[in-house]
């Protein structure tokens, strides 16, 4: 028997240790494009699964947007048949009318179609074929943004998409070893020409950036940035748990948070306190940026009497006797009529800067 080539091995390995992880035994779903990253992640799926106690399925989404994306589809789906996946779906999604951008219209689509098929499948988990090479991007395009821990914190392995656990056990493979391990197997992957579309910061970030800090800082540079994204998100969990206790303790039994509460918090736990209640409030976590929080945070650590802080989704939150409150949307009227457009502007996030697309979670994701 031929050896088993070491980039299957690992690919391998990665998926174990994923569905070893997971509380129940029970069908999963690779979502599946047909490129490098989820082909190798579902041959291995087909591998593994049924060894662990798991059946694997496939589903691809057809997103309609490029010539030939059906019949890429069929050829994903007739693969997955022969590669004896347990099932196989091939969705086809409508873009047109959502909103956003084509790239965030797809991915909303994208995200809804998977979550529905893993729901109708009973899945335990939706895998995708995220690599550390996507991590690092991710992590590139928040600094660059200006992105604070949660940012940086780039993809977790695991989390709750729409009811559905949303795992991710590439995070640590290369792109190098995805495509290695589709060769070995014999496997010919999609090349989706979006990847080297430089219209998208990613894509530019992939081809023209990385290259340089690996030339010039030596190839270690991809797994520190995905480092750094795990030491981030390590961080964000303690600082998230501190500011839950933070958030129910500053809560006035009559509503609002008592100001007095969240001045002595240290900075980064009051803003994350902010940053979860407008969410509670209302605040679309996508839609909700730096200088929203920013604002919310001035009515505690620089009152002056200001008027109220506009949260995206037309929220306004003022201060009033000690105390952070949201304004009933019935009040806007009679506080001085309509806000300005420039104000609704940046109440809807206008201010976000470099271009990345932010899933329902508020996660930035490719
Ligand atoms: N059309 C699709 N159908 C099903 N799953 C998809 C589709 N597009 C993307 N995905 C999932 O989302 C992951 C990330 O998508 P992205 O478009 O960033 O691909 P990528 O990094 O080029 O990976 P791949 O090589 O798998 O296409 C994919 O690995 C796959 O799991």
């Amino acid at each position: 028997m031929a050896p088993l080539a070491p980039p299957v091995a690992a690919i391998r390995l990665a998926v174990r240790r994923a569905l070893a992880d997971l509380p129940a035994y029970g069908p999963v779903l690779v979502a599946c494009s047909g490129g490098a990253d989820s082909l190798a992640l579902a041959a291995a799926a087909a591998f593994v699964a049924p060894r662990a106690g798991h059946t694997a399925g496939l589903v691809t989404v057809d997103h309609g947007l490029q010539a030939g994306s059906a019949g890429r589809a069929e050829a994903v789906a007739r693969w997955a048949q022969r590669a004896g996946l347990a099932s196989v779906d091939v969705v086809r999604v409508d873009v047109a009318g959502r909103p956003g951008g084509p790239e965030a219209a797809a991915r909303e689509a994208r995200y809804q179609a998977l979550t529905e098929v893993a729901g109708r499948h009973g899945a335990v988990a939706l895998l995708t074929g995220h690599t550390r090479d996507d991590q690092a991007e991710t992590v590139l395009l928040a600094l660059a943004r200006g992105a604070g821990p949660r940012g940086l914190a780039g993809m977790p392995t695991r989390r709750d998409l729409n009811g559905v656990p949303l795992v991710r056990p590439l995070l640590e493979i290369s792109r190098g070893q995805t495509r290695a391990a589709c060769v070995a197997l014999g496997l010919t992957p999609w090349q989706d020409p979006h990847n080297s579309d430089p219209a998208y910061a990613r894509s530019r970030i992939r081809a023209d950036v990385l290259p340089v800090l690996v030339q010039a800082l030596g190839p270690g540079v991809l797994d520190n940035l995905a480092r750094t994204a795990r030491l981030a998100a390590a961080d964000n969990l303690a600082l998230d748990e501190l500011a839950d206790a933070a958030l129910a303790a500053a809560r006035h039994p009559e509503g609002g948070l008592l100001v007095e509460s969240l001045a002595n918090l240290p900075a980064a736990v009051r803003t994350r306190v902010l940053r979860a209640w407008a969410h509670e409030l209302g605040a679309a976590p996508a839609a909700l940026s730096h200088r929203h929080v920013t604002a919310l945070d001035t009515l505690v650590t620089g009152w002056r009497g200001q008027g109220p802080a506009y949260l995206p989704g037309g929220l306004r939150v003022r201060r009033s006797a000690g105390r952070l409150l949201a304004v009933p949307a019935e009040d806007e009227e009679c506080a001085g009529g309509a806000v300005s457009a420039g104000r609704r502007a940046v109440a809807e996030g206008a201010a976000v800067g470099v271009r990345g697309g932010a899933d329902p979670a508020g996660e930035v994701v490719p």
